[in-house]
């Protein structure tokens, strides 16, 4: 099969993250041939016969995975919120900051007054980073625009960071994220603007991929929430949502009955929760960067979700507020050593659950002869590296869509 290849990729060992397969679905080295940006082959090295096509490289038996894939962003923002991490270290509650026009609202303001230009070049470093740590996919969500305009502005940006690096970019509007101040005194204003404004506008110009609420006592509530999933469900959108981030209100049982991608955050999540969840096969991400960034204490329920069989993405939230983190990596590693996450669930919650929780499980996050080409080759060792070593780039080598890229 390697003869009708464009490239090929010889003395690659595959943890392929095959569900099939145990811990990482490692195999024996192996040929990687892509044509039209998809896996062609993938040959055992001593069963290749013959000549291989012109276009070879050996990469004398390093460790490749499917590319990594961060499927929770808000890297899109402007503004920053430095100083309110400092009066936050002072012990000025949040609640004080809030009145101080800190928290979202500062973000929303930044970003309301920043150009489309400006949010492209502000977010430009953030998508690079993750290039550069192995990332081919990246979620990134709307929600500090908090106006039509705006929201579609950040969504516009997201498209446009997809179209110009080489990287593949899920958009998802979150304009659920909180509610404008010019809305404060009729909050279910904004949810109605959100279903019979936005939710269309978004559609129509196929500029949202998904659509998200931030479900909690001070986000939207659980009827709000079910009002805008069901407008996302008339324009065939998909739902996710911030679940049980700081409470249980019940928003991950609504999610799994609206066979949501997934529901995020969870630390709050409970038994009920949890049976929904399996019963409808919805991913459960867990974002530890928030959580240590809050100094939150209540886990998720890691084990729980294993004995249940939820599929476990891991993310990094990237956010001003409360992910400063521009790292998956990092998450990765929070995610075994906060969560309890073995390293190959990790990987798994980067890769193959991850595509998952973006409604790409049957293109993205294994690999498989089929599936898009997207994958990685690493200097490292052993994939248990992945979710142990932060800040050193490993990659040798990073294909997207069958192209090799330069992710500098
Ligand atoms: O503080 C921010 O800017 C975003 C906070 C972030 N958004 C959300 O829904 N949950 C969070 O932790
Ligand atoms: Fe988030």
């Amino acid at each position: 099969e390697l003869l009708n290849c464009e490239r090929v990729w010889l003395n690659v060992l595959p943890a392929t993250m095959r569900p099939d397969l145990v811990d990482y679905g490692l195999l024996e080295p192996h040929a990687i041939g892509v044509r039209d940006g998809v896996i062609q082959a993938l040959v055992p090295m001593h069963e290749l016969k013959g000549s291989v096509p012109a276009h070879w490289q050996d990469m004398k038996g390093k460790l490749v995975t499917p590319g990594l894939i961060d499927c929770h962003t808000h890297l899109v923002f402007a503004g920053s919120r430095a100083e309110e991490f400092e009066q936050r270290l002072k012990g000025v509650p949040y609640a004080e900051i809030a009145k101080r026009g800190g928290g979202i609202l500062s973000t929303v303001k930044a970003t309301r007054a920043a150009s489309e230009d400006q949010l492209y070049d502000l977010a430009l470093p953030r998508v690079k980073a993750l290039m550069r740590e192995g990332v081919t996919t990246v979620e990134i969500k709307s929600g500090y625009g908090l106006t039509l305009a705006d929201e579609l502005k950040m969504l516009r940006v997201a498209r446009r960071l997809g179209q110009s690096l080489p990287i593949r970019v899920k958009t998802t509007l979150l304009a659920a994220h909180a509610v404008p101040p010019e809305c404060k005194d009729d909050p279910d204003s904004w949810v109605e603007t959100i279903c019979q404004e936005i939710i269309p506008a978004a559609a129509e110009a196929g500029l949202a991929d998904a659509v998200d609420v931030f479900c909690e006592h001070i986000g939207f509530s659980l009827a709000q929430t079910e009002q805008v999933y069901l407008a996302a469900a008339q324009y065939g959108l998909p739902v996710k949502g911030h679940m049980d981030q700081l409470s249980n209100l019940g928003g991950s049982t609504l999610a799994a009955n609206f066979g949501a991608l997934s529901v995020d955050h969870l630390e709050y999540l409970d038994a009920d929760g949890i049976h929904a969840l399996a019963h409808r096969g919805v991913v459960a991400t867990l974002l530890p960067t928030a959580f240590y960034f809050l100094k939150e204490t209540k886990l998720p329920p890691v084990d729980a979700l294993r004995r249940a069989h939820v599929p476990m993405a891991v993310s990094s939230d990237i956010n001003p507020g409360t992910a400063p983190i521009v790292s998956l990596r990092m998450a990765m590693n929070m995610a075994c050593t906060l969560f309890g996450l073995t390293p190959p669930e990790a990987l798994a919650g980067v890769t193959r659950h991850a595509a998952h929780a973006l409604g790409e499980q049957e293109r993205l996050g294994q690999l498989r002869v089929g599936m898009l080409a997207d994958f990685v080759v690493w200097s490292c060792a052993h994939p248990a590296e992945l979710s142990y070593l932060v800040g050193v780039e490993q990659p040798v080598c990073r294909v997207v869509n069958g192209e090799e890229t330069i992710h500098g």
